[in-house]
């Protein structure tokens, strides 16, 4: 069920009636319409009722915390290769719109062993993980986690196929371009998921002279842009006005964290599939407060291989014009990961 306070606030989506086997179906129904609205709204909303305790995240984020408090060189064992995604990324390594995010993070991505099927991911996005071999905890914690994040995942999905009111759901058999309500969980069955760790040290630089109504910024902490697979499901240590999210109506809205609620957006192979009905909605961070900030967002991302393009019941409903073309989704990722990182020069 969904409460908005008032604009200043995302809405709240109680995911509990998906994961009770006891609850109603008037229950179950509620969670549903909230999803649609929060989804065609804003694009964000929090999530709680999602099982995973308190304690659990609270570890991840102090274990992260601890990684990033190590000396650099400890932090650089496990730094990304030049041609690879996995690993270690220092401050301003990272690139949004050709200038440098003031972060540092670590990027885990599924494991991909054993290559086979027709489109296996590209050589950069091959191989296993560079777990940090300290905090010692850190990796058996994470991969636990990670467990549950996609447990979380990938019943959220299950039931934003049922706001979408396509068809109800065939037999998990059915090919992945079946179109019914399982159409998101169908095509994220081997999820080639991001675990992300950020570090964000205050910014340095104070804001610049005004520039119309708004002050201009010149240094950001992550700058904007819109997620790209599926869901985000994003935790972050009690750092207030940091994360911004862009509104419907013009501006900025702050996402400040809730205790015991996750903040989750949708990314853009779920815009591309709902035909815009759901937005992939741009956000940034700009963290000018007290202390070193700490977040983990956690990327439920479609199959490698899936082939993402507008439902035709989405295509339908927004008047018939198909806005996106078909994409798979590995393509679409190494799109954007290969304008990601710094490689020299201003
Ligand atoms: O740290 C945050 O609050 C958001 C990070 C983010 O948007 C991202 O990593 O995609
Ligand atoms: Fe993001």
């Amino acid at each position: 069920m969904a409460t908005k306070d008032s604009a200043s606030t995302l809405p709240t989506i109680d995911l509990s009636p998906f994961l009770d086997p006891n609850s109603s179906t008037e229950e179950r129904e509620s969670t549903v319409r909230a999803i649609d609205s929060a989804c065609t709204e804003f694009g964000f909303f929090y999530l709680t009722g999602h099982g995973i305790p308190s304690a659990t995240t609270d570890r991840v984020l102090s274990l992260a915390r601890e990684f990033f408090s190590l000396p650099k060189a400890q932090k650089e064992k496990i730094a990304r290769a030049k041609d690879g995604f996995r690993g270690y990324q220092g401050l301003g390594e990272n690139v949004t719109l050709n200038s440098r995010d003031m972060h540092e993070a670590v990027d885990l991505y599924r494991e991909v062993g054993t290559i086979n099927g027709p489109r296996p991911p590209f050589e950069a996005l091959q191989g296993l993980n560079p777990w940090p071999e300290e905090p010692e905890e850190l990796r058996p914690f994470y991969e636990d986690y990670i467990q549950e994040c996609m447990r979380v995942c990938s019943t959220l999905l299950g039931a934003m196929g049922v706001a979408l009111k396509l068809s109800p759901a065939l037999d998990a058999a059915a090919p992945a371009s079946t179109e019914d309500d399982d159409v998101f969980v169908r095509n994220t069955t081997n999820s080639f998921w991001i675990m992300r760790m950020i570090g964000y040290p205050p910014l340095a630089k104070p804001l610049s002279s005004k520039n119309g109504n708004e002050d201009r910024v010149e240094e950001f902490s992550c700058g904007e842009h819109s997620d790209y697979g599926c869901l985000t499901l994003l935790l972050a240590d009690p750092t207030k006005n940091a994360l911004q999210v862009r509104l419907k109506s013009g501006g900025y809205l702050n996402v400040d964290p809730v205790p015991g609620a996750f903040v989750v957006n949708i990314g853009d192979m779920v815009e591309r599939w709902t035909n815009g009905q759901w937005h992939s909605v741009r956000h940034r961070v700009i963290h000018r407060g007290e202390g070193y900030r700490v977040s983990v967002p956690f990327f439920y991302e479609p199959n490698w291989d899936a082939v993402v393009k507008p439902l035709k019941r989405c295509v339908k409903r927004s008047g018939g014009v198909v806005k996106y073309e078909e994409a798979m989704y590995g393509d679409h990722l190494m799109g954007k990961l290969h304008n990601n990182f710094y490689n020299g020069g201003d």
